[in-house]
């Protein structure tokens, strides 16, 4: 699994992104983010926020109309999905992101594009890593269950090396106890080197987990600050616990 970071510090930088989907929509209104080598980060924030679009422009999905995505010190503003793949970054949609009508190891197969010549042994890294995958390589992924699922999206992600992973919302859905299972995968992949950055809708949960948080509202920065401080902050928990 490659490790990103950089001599000054930053692994990724966004700086003052606007960006939208239709000609004069703006959803994003100048948001800054930043992370570091080891880092988990999470970005919070009510429904319709932003959140999404945000993690859809730093994957190149959606572009930027102003500011600038900075990833292990190179100008990738510009570039589209694959040109961001291909610097390192990895990205887990939050939905339709498993191929239902193909099984777990085709899933995989197709998922390492950018180095065909390490599918087997990126696979089998994976079904060492996550041994119900292994146990299930045969199976259609769509008749995995849902924490199931998010596993196999996840090992999608990683089977190009990313030096940072992207996850929206990767817990949407899930039952407490398939959840919290997701949240402890998610802190193995990030111990062993991985730096990642998520949307969640489980704030406090994905704060708990998270050096730093980010939370978004109306397009724009609203705060930021430690995970734990932020989870622990009374301003955050009446916004997620409603009281
Ligand atoms: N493909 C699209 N085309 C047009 N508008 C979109 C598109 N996707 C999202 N939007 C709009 O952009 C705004 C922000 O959506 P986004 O999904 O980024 O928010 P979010 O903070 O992730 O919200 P949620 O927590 O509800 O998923 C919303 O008003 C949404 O309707």
């Amino acid at each position: 699994m490659a490790n990103g970071g950089l001599a000054n510090g930053g692994l990724l930088a966004v700086d003052g992104v606007v960006a939208g989907y239709g000609a004069a929509e703006q959803i994003l209104k100048g948001c800054s983010l930043r992370i570091e080598a080891g880092e988990i980060v999470s970005i919070i924030g009510p429904n319709g926020a932003g959140k999404s679009t945000l993690l859809k422009t730093i994957a190149g999905l959606v572009s930027a109309r102003e500011g600038a995505i900075i990833l292990n010190g190179a100008d990738v503003t510009g570039q589209g999905a694959l040109g961001r793949a291909k610097h390192g970054i990895g990205f887990v949609p939050q939905e339709r992101n498993v191929f239902g009508a193909m099984t777990v190891a085709e899933n995989l197969e197709i998922s390492g594009f950018q180095d065909p010549g390490k599918v087997r042994e990126r696979s089998e890294e994976l079904y060492a890593r996550y041994p119900m995958l292994a146990s299930k390589r045969r199976a259609l992924a769509r008749t995995l269950s849902g924490g199931q699922r998010q596993i196999l999206a996840m090992a999608m992600g990683l089977m190009n090396a990313p030096a940072l992973l992207l996850l929206d919302e990767p817990t949407a859905g899930l039952s407490p106890r398939a959840a919290e299972e997701l949240f402890e995968a998610i802190v193995a992949l990030n111990k062993a080197g991985l730096p990642i950055l998520m949307v969640e809708q489980h704030a406090l949960e994905a704060l708990e987990i998270s050096t730093r948080g980010y939370v978004l509202v109306s397009g724009r920065n609203s705060r930021e600050g430690s995970g734990p401080a932020l989870a622990a902050d009374p301003e955050i928990r009446r916004l997620f616990l409603g009281g």
